[in-house]
């Protein structure tokens, strides 16, 4: 994720490579990393609470303690601002582990790698007006921004956070119906890209509801009403709402 979140940084020129930092413990991800974007790498975490402005942190939320227990805090001269991408883990947390840094938890997604990222930010108590402009400003140059309360952010991350896995299997089964029906794989795969991109188009651009969308598709006795009706008995929007909520839960969990 956080190698999303860079390549857009640096397409959007927002920051240049030679004035970010890596860190990054596996050899060959910072070998990686330095020559396919120039970035500065280190494999100390301490060095990057150095940094002069902000602090993404894109670790696992199961490793966090370890991480957080290795590094020395005391004599940090300016207190970066913290952003975390840490699925589930609470500010409360984040802010008893990094005492005095300004923190805000942030839910991306990996559309963020081709810029229609859709990204919620929660801040946390020592979080100021301009820490909350350049965490905007950071995420809005890999997609959408919303601010929310932090009881949200479970709920978010079931949804925008995990929510590219569940649109993809989609698109894949989408495909496979093609295939099944006698298409190319090559050209089902474009028809059902391109289907989930325009319908998704077609409902931002037009405000409509979706299921005004649906009613237009749906010719009388015509096909689409035939494959709703194969959806609805197969429990498809029931199974979908279980998956989002079942992330949600998951989110939770991690933050225990
Ligand atoms: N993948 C996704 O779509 C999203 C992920 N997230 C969050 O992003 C975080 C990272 O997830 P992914 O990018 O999917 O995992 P990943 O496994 O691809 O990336 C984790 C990175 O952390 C590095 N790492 C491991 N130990 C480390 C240490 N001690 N110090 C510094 N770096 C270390 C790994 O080498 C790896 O490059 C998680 O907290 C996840 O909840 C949030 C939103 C979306
Ligand atoms: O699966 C995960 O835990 C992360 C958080 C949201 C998307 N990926």
């Amino acid at each position: 994720m956080a190698e999303a979140i860079l390549t857009r940084l640096l397409e959007s020129q927002l920051y240049q490579a030679n004035t970010l930092l890596v860190s990054e413990p596996q050899t060959s991800r910072r070998e990686f990393l330095a020559q396919t974007y120039g970035v500065n790498v280190t494999d100390s975490n301490q060095e990057t609470l150095q940094a002069t402005e902000a602090l993404l942190l894109a670790i696992k939320p199961q490793i966090l303690d370890k991480v957080i227990s290795q590094l020395t805090l005391d004599g940090v001269e300016n207190y970066p601002l913290v952003l975390s991408i840490l699925a589930g883990t609470p500010l409360s947390r984040l802010e008893t582990a990094f005492e005095n840094f300004p923190v805000i938890r942030v839910m991306p997604n990996t559309p963020a790698t081709v810029g229609v990222g859709m990204t919620a930010i929660a801040a946390g108590t020592r979080v100021k007006p301009s820490h909350l402009t350049l965490a905007t400003s950071l995420f809005e140059a890999v997609g959408e921004v919303v601010e929310v309360p932090e009881s949200l952010m479970d709920g978010v991350t079931g949804l925008s956070g995990s929510g590219p896995a569940f649109v993809a299997l989609m698109i894949e089964a989408l495909s496979d119906g093609g295939v099944a029906s006698g298409l190319p794989r090559a050209i089902a795969n474009k028809l059902a890209i391109q289907t989930v991109l325009g319908t998704a188009t077609l409902v931002k651009d037009t405000g409509l509801h979706p299921g005004q969308l649906k009613d237009q598709v749906t010719s009388p006795g015509g096909t689409t009403i035939a494959g709703v009706a194969k959806l609805e008995e197969k429990g498809f929007r029931s199974a979908v709402i279980e998956a989002v909520k079942a992330a949600y839960r998951r989110s939770q969990d991690l933050g225990k």
